[in-house]
C-alpha cells in the first residue's frame, strides 16, 4: 500500500482549461508544487483538498480513496495565503475550531491549543483579534489550527507569499521544526525558488494543467539552475 497521496489520471475542465494530473506524493515528505502562474498548481491542490472534484480518475490519501469525500472527512488541514482566520473571533477560538467546529472543548483540548499558540510563538496571544496581529503571526495562528487538528497531510497555498523575506524564511523555519515534530505530509504551493531550497524535499512541477515532472528537490534545483534550462519562466 501507498500511503502518500496518489492523483490517479484525475482530470477536469474549469472554463475552457483542462487538467490533467498523474502523480504520487510522498508520505512524510515536504513537497513543493512549482510552475508558472496559470499552469494548475492551485487546482492540483484543491482537488487534493476536496474543493474541487475530479470529472474522471481517482484521488487516494494514506491508502484510502477519497475521489468524492467531502474537504472535512479528508485527512488534512490546509493553510491559505490569507483569509486564514474569522476576524470577529480571538485568536483562541480561531483555533480552537480546528479541533470543534462547535467549540465543544475539554480542559485537555483547551491546554492543547495553549500549547499549540506556545510553540507557534503566540503564547498570551490567545485573547487578540486577528486584526490586530502582524501579517506573520497571523500565519503563525493559522499553522496552530493546523497543528492542534493532528491530521497526517498538510495543505499550504504559497503560506508566506505576502509577507516581507525576512519573515518568510521564519515561517519556513517554524514549518520545518513542525514537520520534523510530526512527520506529516506536506505539499506545498510556491512561487518562491529559495522557499523550495530551503524547505522542500521533492518537487512536483505543474505545467499547461499536468504534472510535468516529480524528482528530488537536489534534482530540480540543478537542472533549472543550468544555463541551457529550457524553462527560464519556471520556478
Ligand atoms: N473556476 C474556474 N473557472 C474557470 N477557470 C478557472 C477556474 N479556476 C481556475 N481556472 C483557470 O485555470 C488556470 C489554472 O489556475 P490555477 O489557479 O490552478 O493556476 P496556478 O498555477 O495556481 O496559478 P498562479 O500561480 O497564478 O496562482 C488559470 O488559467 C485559471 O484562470
Amino acid at each position: 500500500m501507498f500511503d502518500g497521496i496518489v492523483l490517479d489520471k484525475t482530470a477536469l475542465t474549469l472554463g475552457t482549461t483542462h487538467f490533467d494530473f498523474d502523480c504520487r506524493i510522498e508520505a512524510g515528505a515536504i513537497t513543493a508544487i512549482a510552475g508558472p502562474s496559470g499552469a494548475g498548481k492551485s487546482t492540483l491542490l484543491n482537488l487534493v483538498a476536496g474543493f474541487e472534484q475530479p470529472q474522471s480518475g481517482r484521488i487516494f490519501m494514506t491508502g484510502t480513496e477519497q475521489t468524492l469525500s467531502r474537504p472535512s472527512e479528508r485527512p488534512l488541514s490546509v493553510v491559505f495565503q490569507d483569509h486564514n482566520l474569522f476576524a470577529h473571533l480571538d485568536v483562541f477560538t480561531n483555533v480552537a475550531l480546528g479541533i470543534s467546529p462547535s467549540m465543544r472543548l475539554s480542559p485537555h483540548d483547551r491546554g492543547r491549543i495553549e500549547d499549540a499558540l506556545t510553540r507557534v510563538g503566540l503564547e498570551g496571544f490567545g485573547k487578540r483579534m486577528p486584526g490586530s496581529l502582524s501579517g506573520g503571526e497571523k500565519q503563525r495562528a493559522a499553522f496552530a489550527r493546523a497543528l492542534v487538528r493532528r491530521k497526517p497531510v498538510l495543505l499550504l497555498d504559497e503560506p508566506f507569499a505576502s509577507l516581507d523575506a525576512d519573515l518568510r524564511v521564519r515561517m519556513s523555519d517554524l514549518l520545518l521544526k513542525l514537520h520534523r515534530e510530526t512527520a506529516n505530509t506536506v505539499i506545498m504551493v510556491t512561487h518562491d525558488r529559495e522557499e523550495i531550497a530551503r524547505v522542500a524535499d521533492r518537487v512536483v512541477l505543474v505545467e499547461g494543467g499536468k504534472v510535468a515532472s516529480s524528482e528530488a528537490k537536489a534534482d530540480y534545483l540543478l537542472r533549472f539552475a543550468s544555463p541551457a534550462s529550457t524553462r527560464p519562466g519556471t520556478v
